[in-house]
């Protein structure tokens, strides 16, 4: 039987694609898309036949016969919360998905996309461990108001996929370990999985935890709801002031940390204001995640886009030393977790979840 697995990630700009044999990358391609591009597309929705466009082209120009495909995997988005796994595509997935109730993030057209291709190709549609993977801990759901409840929206895949591979690293088992993961990105999320378990997490798309390079975080809720009633504004424009047009953008007009390092070694202040606040701010997080295992913390992993940056891990890992050995492990594996989640099932070692047969709270604890 064939091992052969195509990996779709849709990122908010970008659409990362890679082939693999069992968990060997045949092909991979990373397609950037601008903001000039995307800017034509009304919602993230609108996106689909282009982004599909652009992966069929990934296949045709690396010959690959779609016939050949064990399987199609791709990221998962906002659905209702679920235990962490790797999904079937189903109608109601593809239903939720499409119709965003539950919020919307280009990791929605990861199903989409798989399964217009996997139905070309007959072959299986899957996701693994989506955005909305609630492992939380009962007491981290409640706020200060019963209107509103917290949710678990984070860098699941990627969280989970750093968390295991550094257990194992260590020839330890994730589930005996206690880990802060810090997803350091364009949105940024701070969990602390306590023996296998996301336990605590912010929601880092829905104004939540520190401030990131394109998100606006936690935010002054008094001041927040007049500044919004002031200014009239409409729910597309609270949720880009709070995702896409949030934190460095908003302050410095940039979502790229590389370019605010050239600005404070040129000796911009302000630049080095906000994004010193920026890593001060990830650090209060981080801390606050100790609390959720009183302190118990094996290691601090941080890990994403931003953690290749040694100005950064430096100021950061001075922070939140105190409270466990800091390891840095630049960049995100998606496509690569993806695969293993895929190949886990074909090969049985997993049976896949359902989505459609899941009553959500009663599954999650
Ligand atoms: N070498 C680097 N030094 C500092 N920042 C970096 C470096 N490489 C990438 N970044 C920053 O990381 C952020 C993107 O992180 P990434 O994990 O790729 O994002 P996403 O969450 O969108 O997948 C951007 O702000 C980018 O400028
Ligand atoms: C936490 C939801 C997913 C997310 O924010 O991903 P990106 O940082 O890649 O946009």
């Amino acid at each position: 039987m064939s091992n052969l697995i195509l990996a779709i990630n849709p990122g908010s700009t970008s659409t990362k694609v890679s082939l693999y044999n069992g968990l060997e990358e045949v092909a991979s391609r990373n397609i950037s898309h601008s903001a000039e591009e995307l800017s034509k597309y009304f919602s993230v929705i609108d996106q689909f036949e282009f982004r599909l466009g652009k992966i069929k082209e990934f296949i045709v120009s690396n010959n690959i016969d779609t016939t050949t495909l064990a399987a199609i995997v791709g990221r998962g988005g906002f659905l209702r919360p679920i235990i962490s796994g790797t999904y079937l595509v189903d109608e109601e997935m593809l239903q939720d998905l499409k119709s965003c109730r539950y919020g919307s993030h280009a990791s929605n057209l990861g199903a989409l996309l798989a399964n217009s291709l996997a139905k070309e190709a007959n072959c299986a549609a899957f996701i693994v461990d989506p955005i909305v993977v609630d492992e939380l801990d009962p007491l981290a759901r409640i706020t200060g108001h019963p209107d509103l409840q917290k949710r678990s929206v984070f860098h699941a895949l990627n969280q989970k996929a750093v968390a295991k591979r550094f257990a194992q690293s260590k020839k330890m088992l994730y589930e005996d370990m206690n880990l802060i993961v810090a997803h350091l990105g364009g949105g940024i999320s701070v969990g602390c999985h306590r023996r296998g378990r996301v336990i605590e997490v912010n929601n880092a798309v829905d104004g939540a935890g520190p401030f990131s390079p394109e998100r606006s975080g936690t935010l002054p809720a008094g001041q927040f709801a007049n500044n919004i009633a002031t200014r009239n504004l409409s729910d597309d424009q609270i949720a880009k002031m709070l995702a896409g047009r949030g934190g460095l953008v908003a302050h410095l007009g940039t979502n790229d940390a590389r370019e605010v390092e050239r600005r404070i070694t040129a000796g911009d202040n302000q630049a080095k204001l906000v994004y010193d606040a920026m890593i001060y701010n990830v650090a209060r997080y981080i801390a606050a995640a100790a609390v959720a295992v009183q302190g118990k913390v094996d290691y601090i992993l941080l890990t994403g886009g931003l953690a290749y940056s040694k100005y950064l891990t430096e100021k950061l890992t001075d922070y939140v030393s105190f409270i466990a050995p800091v390891q840095i492990l630049p960049g995100e594996d998606e496509l690569r977790a993806l695969a293993e989640g895929a190949l886990r099932v074909i090969s049985g070692q997993e049976k896949a979840k359902q989505y459609g047969s899941i009553t959500s709270k009663k599954d999650l604890h």
